[in-house]
């Protein structure tokens, strides 16, 4: 059995969403479990909508669910017809009523929960996998809609919840029977908790559903479809001559998802490591390129790609109480720990500690309370570039190479992961697209 995972750009209207079908048949034969986002942009515009209707805009929250409306009606109506567009006209009628009553409720209280945000944004993935649904009927394939929040269960962190992983591979190998030739359609991103109320797994977190099933109903492999040929040596918006790399370790994917390649969410790695199920990464609009394989083993030691992450946060804290000093490194850390924020990179000397953070809302909070352990400096607007790849460090040439490509541009802290894997760097945000370029430059468009 194979699980394909497409993304928002993948099934955006009729053309796409009849295309995935097409590639999801050619693997009929194995067994298929379709795990789809919900269409381009409509995640936004559902925030959005939640948005115009805490500020109390009608006039924004009209014109927003019309435009939802309108596109997931008119992808209805390109290619369904008869019975299929009448039976899927009337579920999205009944969804668009059920969001409707929802919205009236946040418009009138002006209030938007997290609780109330999830049950918004999942009706993103609800109606794109109802649209595929049909499609499907309608072509003869023997296919079944489910419902994921029946299945994948998490704990109330709502916009970000944490998956309970035994009681979802519970139920989904209790409940999720996939034999030669089924199409099984599910919903990526979205989940319940176990008192059934809808959470999401954080935005771009359909990957990661894809792998939790995969991994849950224990997969052949798992098959995240995309709009680029695979893991690239960059992000090709950013250098256009980028090339896809046939194939990378897990470690180094992660590494690379976390650090900005955010082709692959971050998570998805963790489930299919521990089952040990390949990760394959393609082309919705080239189906036969070779794309991106990911296992465990890396194919060769050095650079593989160069990642980038924006708009990081940098925070110095300096005390001459550190000198000799033990623990200091804990009372700093607790504090991070305290507010739930995710120290990414870190660089020590004997009487300071820099740590970059990429979650600002609390910043306010953690500067105060370091204040009481050091003089603290907090500079925003950073970058991160990463040059991941096993041992891409352990050759002098690769510092040397980088320092000189970036020769001109500031670099203000450097790092070097201890599993050999990832060099950083951290520049100003305005620096960080051209370092980008340069690198790249420098390490693969040679000759
Ligand atoms: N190293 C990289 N390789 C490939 N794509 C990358 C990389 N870094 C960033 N990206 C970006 O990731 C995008 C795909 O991720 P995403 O928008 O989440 O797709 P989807 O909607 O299919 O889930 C690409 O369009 C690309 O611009
Ligand atoms: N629709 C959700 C989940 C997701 O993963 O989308 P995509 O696969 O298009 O990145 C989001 O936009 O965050």
């Amino acid at each position: 059995m194979v699980v394909m995972k497409f993304g928002g750009t993948s099934v955006q209207d009729a053309d796409r969403m009849d295309r995935v079908l097409s590639i999801a048949e050619e693997e009929l034969n194995e067994g298929v479990v379709l795990v789809a986002s919900a269409t381009a942009k409509t995640t936004d515009r559902l925030i959005q909508l939640t948005q115009a209707s805490a500020r109390g805009d009608e006039e924004s929250v009209q014109s927003i669910l019309n435009l939802i409306k309108t596109h997931h009606f008119q992808i209805a109506h390109d290619f369904l017809e008869g019975e299929y567009l009448e039976k899927a006209v009337a579920r999205l009628e009944t969804l668009f009523a059920e969001l409707g009553t929802i919205v009236k409720g946040m418009t009138l209280l002006k209030e938007v929960s997290p609780r109330t945000l999830d049950a918004v944004v999942a009706f993103g993935e609800i109606l794109s996998t109802t649209l595929l649904y049909h499609r499907a009927l309608q072509r003869g394939l023997k296919a079944r809609l489910l419902d994921s929040r029946n299945y994948i269960i998490t704990d109330d962190s709502f916009g970000n919840a944490t998956p309970d992983i035994r009681e979802t591979y519970r139920r989904l190998s209790s409940g999720v029977k996939v034999g030669a030739g089924d199409l099984v359609i599910m919903q990526g991103f979205i989940a319940s908790t176990p008192d059934g109320t809808t959470s999401t797994l954080g935005r771009g977190g359909s990957d990661y559903s894809a792998a939790i099933v995969g991994a849950g109903l224990h997969a052949s492999r798992i098959e995240i479809w995309t709009d680029v040929h695979g893991v690239m040596t960059a992000d090709p918006r950013i250098v256009p001559e980028a090339q896809p790399i046939p194939q990378l370790s897990y470690e180094e994917a992660a590494e690379l998802a976390y650090f900005g390649a955010k082709v692959v969410h971050p998570s998805t790695i963790q489930p299919a490591v521990e089952k040990n199920i390949p990760v394959l990464v393609k082309n919705t609009m080239d189906p036969n390129g070779p794309g991106t394989t990911i296992t465990h083993r890396s194919p060769y030691k050095g650079l593989k790609a160069i990642a980038t992450k924006r708009s990081i946060t940098l925070i110095t804290i300096q005390s001459y109480r550190m000198l000799n000093a033990y623990g200091f490194l804990s009372r700093i850390f607790d504090v991070f720990a305290e507010y739930r924020t995710p120290v990414d990179l870190i660089a020590t000397s004997e009487v300071s500690v820099s740590m970059t953070i990429d979650n600002k809302a609390n910043l306010h909070s953690i500067t105060r309370e370091l204040s009481k352990i050091g003089k603290v400096v907090v500079e925003e607007e950073k970058a991160i570039i990463s040059l991941v790849g096993e041992d891409v460090w352990k050759t002098h040439e690769t510092i040397l190479n980088a320092f000189s490509a970036l020769q001109g541009i500031p670099v203000r802290m450097i790092t070097m992961g201890s599993s050999h894997i990832n060099l950083s760097l951290v520049v100003a945000d305005r620096d960080g697209e051209e370092s980008v370029r340069r690198l790249h430059r420098a390490f693969f468009e040679k000759g």
